[in-house]
């Protein structure tokens, strides 16, 4: 079966990799014609992997109608910002071609100014028919782990359980193990609000805090992206599963987590411009930090902790007084869902 694979970033590459080692025909589609020559000659993507050997079989393009010719699935492995540009491009291709493929999106994040979900950027862009065919691809999976087939476990998740199955069934192996959840809404919001607790946990990290300030700020973080996901229609149960705690675990807690990295970088001083800067890869963390400061106020959902971070990232607040502010917060129920 033939897997199209748009962004030649380090998940990209790594799971055009995977999908090639399950015995599937692969085509990356990337932008810079250095990183696909040097993917189809070297077999390696350096800036993104330093170390990992992509098997030869992966073949990288520029050429968006070559990569998507005969595709069963395509999927988006672009940062969010990017998302509504490559999905018009795509849709304007299988719009001639009349081509009906599955979508696949291991995007994570929220879109600035719209706040929109990837599922919902998707539902602008597509006809109903090929919006309705999308799996969201998410859960606690980094890419320099996978590359060396570390086990790892992830939900996809769709309003049709049959194509959520089909995505299964091409990406399962003996180090990758995939669940399905038909509830989107609750695994694209735990795979994108994560991204924002994670900065802080990288600062605390950075501010030099210990284990337990870390599991209280995961904890709390959890229970703020669930309460603005079940406002939003969530299965509150999704929020304790792989693309939930999983995730939002992993993210906090793994010195390749390029969100939890820039938080380390600012708890030890650094300035934010410096660190996006130097780390040469998405931090999805900084813009969705601003579409939930967004969405939070919109829905009348309190989110302290991003609350904290996007005054951190956008205000130039001091994270000592912002730390301050969340310890002076009047004591509150730890269940405190507006249905409790
Ligand atoms: N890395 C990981 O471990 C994981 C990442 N994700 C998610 O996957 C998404 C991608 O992340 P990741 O691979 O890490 O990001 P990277 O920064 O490593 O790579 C992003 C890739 O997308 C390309 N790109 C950006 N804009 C465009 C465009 N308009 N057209 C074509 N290609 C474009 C970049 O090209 P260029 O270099 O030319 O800018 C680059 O190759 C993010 O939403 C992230 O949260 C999810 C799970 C794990
Ligand atoms: O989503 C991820 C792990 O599941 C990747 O996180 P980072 O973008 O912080 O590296």
């Amino acid at each position: 079966m033939k897997i199209a694979v748009l962004g030649a970033g380090s998940w990209g590459t790594v799971l055009a990799d995977l999908l090639v080692h399950n015995g599937h025909q692969v085509m990356l589609w990337g932008n810079s014609q250095p990183v696909a020559d040097e993917i189809n000659q070297a077999h390696t993507n350096r800036h993104y992997l330093p170390e990992f050997a992509i098997d030869p079989a992966v073949e990288a393009s520029l050429d968006l109608e070559a990569t998507l010719a005969d595709a069963a699935g395509i999927l988006f492995v672009i940062p969010t910002a990017a998302m509504r540009i490559v999905a018009k491009q795509v849709a304007a291709v299988l719009a001639k071609t009349g081509a009906k493929p599955i979508l696949i999106s291991a995007t994570k994040g929220l879109e600035q100014n719209s706040h929109k979900r990837i599922s919902q950027i998707i539902g602008d862009e597509f006809p109903a028919e090929l919006a309705q065919s999308l799996v969201i691809f998410s859960g606690p999976s980094h890419a320099e782990d996978v590359a060396t087939h570390d086990i790892t476990s992830l939900t996809v998740a769709s309003e049709n359980i049959k194509d959520a199955e089909w995505v299964q069934g091409i990406f399962m192996n003996e180090y990758f193990r995939l669940y399905t959840n038909d509830d989107m809404v609750g695994v694209e919001l735990g795979g994108a609000l994560k991204n924002v607790i994670a900065i802080g946990a990288g600062v605390l990290h950075g501010l030099g805090y210990g284990d337990n300030t870390k599991a209280a700020l995961i904890t709390r973080g959890i229970a703020e992206i669930s309460r603005l996901g079940i406002e939003l229609g969530a299965n509150p149960l999704t929020f304790m599963g792989l693309s939930g705690i999983g995730d939002l675990i992993v993210t906090c807690t793994s010195v390749h987590s390029r969100n939890w990295r820039c938080g380390n970088a600012l708890g030890q001083g650094q300035k934010l411009a410096d660190v996006l800067t130097n780390m040469g890869m998405v931090v999805e963390g900084v813009g969705t930090a601003k579409a939930a400061h967004e969405l939070s106020a919109q829905c009348n959902v309190e989110m302290p902790i991003s609350e904290s971070i996007y005054r951190v990232l956008y205000e130039d607040a001091d994270v000592h007084e912002e730390i301050d502010r969340l310890m002076q917060r009047k004591g509150k129920r730890e269940l405190d869902f507006q249905r409790y």
